[in-house]
């Protein structure tokens, strides 16, 4: 489950009154999610989605809010978060920091096919052009600034093989990823799996949870999402899917020198971020919740095949 906070439906029903969104028909907790409450709602009016924020720095909420906003108004699909009359969308329910957002239609891809995977390629390099002029600010918490410390954490309990292949790597990014890299910069996703988008068919519904989102290196975006969406399951890329989601992507953003020369390394260092992140959480800070963690195994599983095969050839930008 993931309703950390239970709500009940008078507590709801006076909270959608400060909105122009219609009154209670119905509310249900939603079990997908680890980390926030989230809420099913429907009015008389429309289908909503209700977040309480059960963790992070709440300070930061504003940044995620203005994020989605200016993306909302730049036609991307996200969900632009609902305003009350007095144009706040951000709100306190039941002690914790809320927001509602409208319900977007779809369901997550298990096995996305090319078209879904050109959909993707094409909203992420359309966010991408979009957000590079975003003017908020929020320093990537998961990039080389996290790895280098934290890794140390998790050392403990990996084989000696695997201890030497983190350490080597991590190493082996500082020199490729410490010095300036003229790499171009915007605010990122920063979670892009498939399970952060709705599809109605082969139409993408829109791309949700942006609680990861960031300021930082637009290619680290784009290196989660070809290791999560083209990967096969023993860890090496699938061509088609790679090839769909990058053919889009550059039409809309082509790859910059730079970034093709460091494309090969940012696969294996966004790998090794959620092999990391994916450790920490089993050995290091277990979240209170029962929840199944994510298996830290597929991910280094993933950074391994990078390791033995580099990357694919990436597709040429058709002018
Ligand atoms: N705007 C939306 N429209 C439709 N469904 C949504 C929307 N927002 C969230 N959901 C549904 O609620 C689920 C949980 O939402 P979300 O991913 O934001 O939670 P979380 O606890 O932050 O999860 P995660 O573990 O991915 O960080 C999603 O997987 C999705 O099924
Ligand atoms: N997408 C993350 C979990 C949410 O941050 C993972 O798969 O490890």
């Amino acid at each position: 489950m993931a309703v950390f906070t239970p709500l009940s439906e008078t507590q709801v029903a006076d909270f959608l009154a400060r909105f122009d969104a219609g009154s209670l028909v119905s509310l249900e907790g939603v079990p997908a999610g680890t980390e926030n409450s989230t809420f099913f709602v429907t009015t008389d009016q429309r289908q909503l989605v209700l977040t309480l924020f059960e963790q992070g720095e709440f300070g930061e909420l504003p940044f995620f809010v203005d994020l989605l906003d200016y993306l909302d108004e730049h036609r991307l699909p996200v969900p632009g978060p609902v305003h009350d009359r007095e144009g706040v969308a951000l709100h306190r329910l039941a002690g914790k920091p809320a927001l509602l957002f409208p319900r977007l239609p779809g369901k997550h891809p298990k096995s996305p096919n090319l078209v879904q995977c050109a959909a993707l390629g094409d909203a992420l390099g359309h966010m991408h052009k979009v957000s590079q002029h975003f003017p908020g600010h929020r320093p990537n918490p998961r990039d080389l600034h996290w790895l280098l410390p934290m890794h140390h954490k998790v050392l403990v309990y990996l084989s000696p093989e695997d201890q030497a292949m983190m350490k080597d790597e991590v190493e082996i990014y500082q020199d490729a990823f410490g010095s300036a890299l003229d790499l171009p910069q915007g605010t990122l996703h920063g979670d892009l799996f498939r399970d952060n988008a709705l599809y109605e068919g082969d139409r993408l519904g829109g791309i949700i949870d942006f609680y990861n989102g960031c300021t930082g290196d637009l290619l680290f975006d784009l290196a989660i999402v070809i290791n999560d969406w083209a990967t096969d399951n023993d860890g090496h890329l699938d061509a088609d899917r790679h090839d769909a989601i990058l053919g889009t992507y550059q039409a809309r953003r082509p790859l910059t020198a730079a970034e093709r020369e460091a494309w090969p390394m940012m696969l294996r260092m966004t790998a090794l971020r959620y092999w990391l992140s994916r450790l920490l959480v089993v050995y290091v800070d277990p979240p209170a919740h029962d929840l199944t963690p994510h298996d830290p195994e597929r991910f280094r599983i993933i950074l391994k095949a990078r390791l033995q095969h580099g990357a694919l050839a990436l597709p040429e930008v058709n002018a």
